[in-house]
């Protein structure tokens, strides 16, 4: 197998060692502006249109086969890797730290001949009550921990309980937090309602990286999709993130353009950078590819990077580890070689 410029198609953060992650972490933050609604109300979507663009991305074959190996391992370096069952215990979740610092087997690696390249996940994900298992479990890597929070996955606990679950969370050391909105601002066209709520929850968050999950699943319209990713973005998101992995529908491509062309809107005209979290049902390494192709396109290449794109996934990892398993040896290896996420 000949060597691939892995170098410059892994997105490593920064290239280097944990101080660095630490550095590109923190470069990109959302001041938000004020609400809007002018700019709210016209946010318009062509659905068949945006059906069809999205079609044509998962029907084509997305990155030749020699590529792939270096792409599926910039997919790694992009992933929350998330656990977030009722089921979780801090032996879980430690063996799944021990996953995002070594998330692909050395033997692998040394065939690929990246054993050099400190490739690791974008953070570990899980509920508040697993933070300090995490944050213990992945000092010294600085991959962060994201913790998921304000009443996660509904989001309807009350509202002052909601801001003590980011305080609890950040003072445990997560420094991500996803919030979930109230998906019924959304219904109801309450604008100010829903801006008002992500504020807050951005002051709670202080240094804390806010990403906002819209449950767009439960949003009715792709119109309702890009008015509440702009509502999100104005209230200051440092991300927008697409759903909490238990709605009946999750990730799917039409939402995320309808997301991304948002966050280009609002980029152009409030000069904002914002970042982009698709999650839920995202397990396969050809979805991740499908994903990564469609930001590059819609956004450009700052968005195949930790710290303008995450994937949110329990179980994509051990996908992505089967192919670069195939790309090696040419065969898929058994499901008990990757024992974890
Ligand atoms: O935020 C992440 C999602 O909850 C993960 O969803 P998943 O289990 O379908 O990969």
């Amino acid at each position: 197998m000949s060597t691939l410029p892995y170098n410059h198609l892994i997105a490593v953060p920064a290239g280097g060692p944990p101080d660095d992650v630490e550095a590109a972490h923190d470069e990109h933050r959302n001041p938000g502006t004020a609400l809007d609604l002018d700019w709210v109300e016209s946010v318009r979507v062509n659905r068949s249109a945006v059906e069809r663009r999205a079609g044509s991305l998962s029907g084509r074959r997305t990155v030749k086969k020699q590529w792939q190996a270096a792409w599926l391992l910039r997919a790694i370096t992009l992933m929350d890797l998330t656990t977030l069952s009722g089921d979780d215990t801090a032996g879980n979740v430690r063996r799944l730290c021990a996953k995002a610092r070594h998330p692909v087997r050395p033997e692998l690696l040394r065939a690929l001949g990246v054993e050099h390249l400190p490739i690791h996940t974008a953070a570990v994900c899980v509920y508040h009550a697993l933070v300090p298992t995490a944050v213990e479990a992945l000092e010294g890597s600085g991959i962060p921990v994201a913790a998921v929070s304000t009443g996660f996955p509904s989001g309807l606990s009350p509202m002052e309980q909601r801001i003590q679950e980011i305080h609890a969370s950040v003072n445990a050391g997560a420094r991500e937090i996803d919030i979930v909105i109230t998906r019924g601002h959304v219904l109801t066209g309450n604008w100010q309602a829903l801006y008002d709520e992500v504020k807050a929850f951005r002051q709670a968050c202080g240094p804390a990286h806010l990403k906002a999950i819209l449950g767009t699943g439960e949003l009715a319209t792709l119109r309702n999709v890009g008015r509440a990713s702009m509502v999100a973005m104005m209230a200051g998101a440092d991300f927008i993130k697409t759903s909490t992995g238990k709605e009946t529908e999750n990730a799917t491509l039409p939402v995320g353009l309808v997301m991304a062309r948002a966050i280009r809107e609002y980029r152009e005209r409030s000069g904002h950078v914002v970042g982009f979290k698709p999650a839920g049902g995202i397990k396969t390494a050809k979805q991740a590819l499908d994903w990564m192709l469609m930001m590059k396109e819609e956004l450009g290449p700052d968005y195949v990077r930790p710290d303008l794109f995450r994937f949110g996934a329990s179980s994509l990892l051990n996908d992505i580890e089967r192919q670069l398993d195939h790309h090696v040896n040419g065969r898929y290896a058994a499901g008990y070689r990757q024992p974890m996420a």
